[in-house]
């Protein structure tokens, strides 16, 4: 059987659980993490078929450094969570690196928490990092910032990080390795007639009746934080595969198209999904008025917005905020995330690139508004 969804991806959005990582707990799995450095960096290069930029999202920091420090039960006390996870997680970066430079890949430590993502400006920091390693042809392995956090260190929740980091930069597809083979009708472990579940739509409510906790002393969310997950990465236009993390060549395998494991399909297009959340969910902060030449350039050739065809700036706005771009006759023409604040873009308004960094005192993105984050109003 075979598959375009992840035939088809172009960006894609790994995430592997710690019972997988950490060898159910008794140490860093540094042949399974070699084997995946080695089918990351074969999708990278493209060998066999196109190239693809990945994102490795990866759990196993408080199993490693529960190990690392000695102890055999998990504590219950958040701060030695915290602890276990900062001494952990020194030793999973340096696998990464190593393994990832042993096939000619660089790769990159991104310490994210949900709330990072829900802060519009640093969403957008975030995702102009991703963005800029992925064009480097470097591998972000990204996990969450425990030291900062408190519940999402008691849920254990890496699954929804996925997700949010799949939302993030877009990503066509999001893969999520575990212990098992994929979704059963139930939990395997429990009830060994469930059957296996190959294909289902993302955010079928069905699926989270069959979904049960984590099944070992090690990992955390067990089902239902992936079916959620894949409910969530589906928001955003991306399909979700859950797939046993050993299952040999299983990225490879995926990308040419091998139906593996069980996926979950988003039922809304990439583009449509994000300008549905563009034209819907934000309050808009402010306004920029931009000259025809500009607006030509908006809803003709679907460009940028920059700061040289803006005119004048309405409202009290920050840089991530969202904001409406007005022609000469006010009337708006879409709408989108600002890269300036306010006070900023009244500087910037009908300037060249080349001015920005002596006007602000520091060189940045050289469009107001780009187009990835911005929806044009119908006409
Ligand atoms: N319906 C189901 N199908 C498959 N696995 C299930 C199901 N319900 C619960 N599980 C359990 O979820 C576990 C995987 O979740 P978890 O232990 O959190 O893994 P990870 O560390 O990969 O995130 C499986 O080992 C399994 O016991
Ligand atoms: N940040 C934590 C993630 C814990 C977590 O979500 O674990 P899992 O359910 O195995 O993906 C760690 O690295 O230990």
């Amino acid at each position: 059987m075979t598959t375009p969804v992840l035939h088809d991806a172009r960006r894609i959005v790994v995430k592997v659980g710690s019972s997988l990582v950490t060898n159910e707990g008794r140490g860093l799995d540094e042949a399974a993490i070699g084997e995946w450095s080695r089918q990351l960096a074969a999708l990278v290069r493209g060998e066999g078929g196109a190239a693809r930029e990945v994102i490795m999202v990866s759990s196993g920091a408080i199993a490693e450094g529960m190990k690392r420090l000695g102890w055999a039960q998990r504590p219950s006390e958040v701060n030695e969570l915290q602890a276990a996870a900062a001494v952990g997680q020194m030793g999973l970066a340096q696998m990464y690196e190593t393994k990832l430079r042993e096939q000619g890949m660089g790769s990159a430590q991104v310490l994210l928490t949900h709330a990072d993502l829900a802060d519009r400006e640093r969403y957008l920091n975030a995702r102009s990092t991703l963005l800029t390693l992925l064009r480097l042809g470097v591998v972000p392995v990204i996990n969450e910032n425990d030291t900062v956090v408190t519940d999402e260190i008691k849920f254990g929740d890496n699954d929804t990080l996925g997700a949010l980091v799949a939302n993030l930069v877009e990503a066509d597809a999001l893969v999520i390795l575990t212990d098992q083979k994929g979704l059963y009708t139930a939990d395997p472990r429990r009830e060994p007639n469930a059957q296996f579940v190959h294909e289902a739509r993302a955010g079928d409510p069905a699926l989270e009746a069959m979904a049960g906790g984590a099944g070992s002393s090690i990992g955390r969310g067990g089902m239902l934080t992936k079916i959620i997950a894949a409910k969530r990465a589906a928001g955003s236009g991306a399909s979700t595969v859950i797939a046993w993390g050993r299952e040999r060549d299983v990225l490879l395998r995926l990308a040419r198209g091998e139906a593996i494991g069980t996926l979950l399909v988003a039922q809304t297009a990439k583009n449509h999904a994000r300008k549905q959340w563009m034209a819907d969910h934000l309050q808009l902060r402010g306004a920029v008025t931009v000259d025809a030449g500009a607006a030509a350039k908006l809803q003709g050739e679907g460009k940028s917005l920059l700061p040289i065809g803006m005119v004048a700036v309405a409202g009290d706005f920050s840089r991530g905020d969202v904001i409406a771009v007005r022609d000469a006759g006010g009337t708006e023409i879409a709408r989108g995330l600002a890269n300036y604040a306010s006070s900023e873009a009244r500087l910037l308004c009908r300037k060249p690139s080349s001015e920005f960094e002596r006007l602000l005192g520091y060189a940045a993105e050289p469009e107001m508004v780009h187009r990835d984050n911005m929806v044009l109003m119908q006409r």
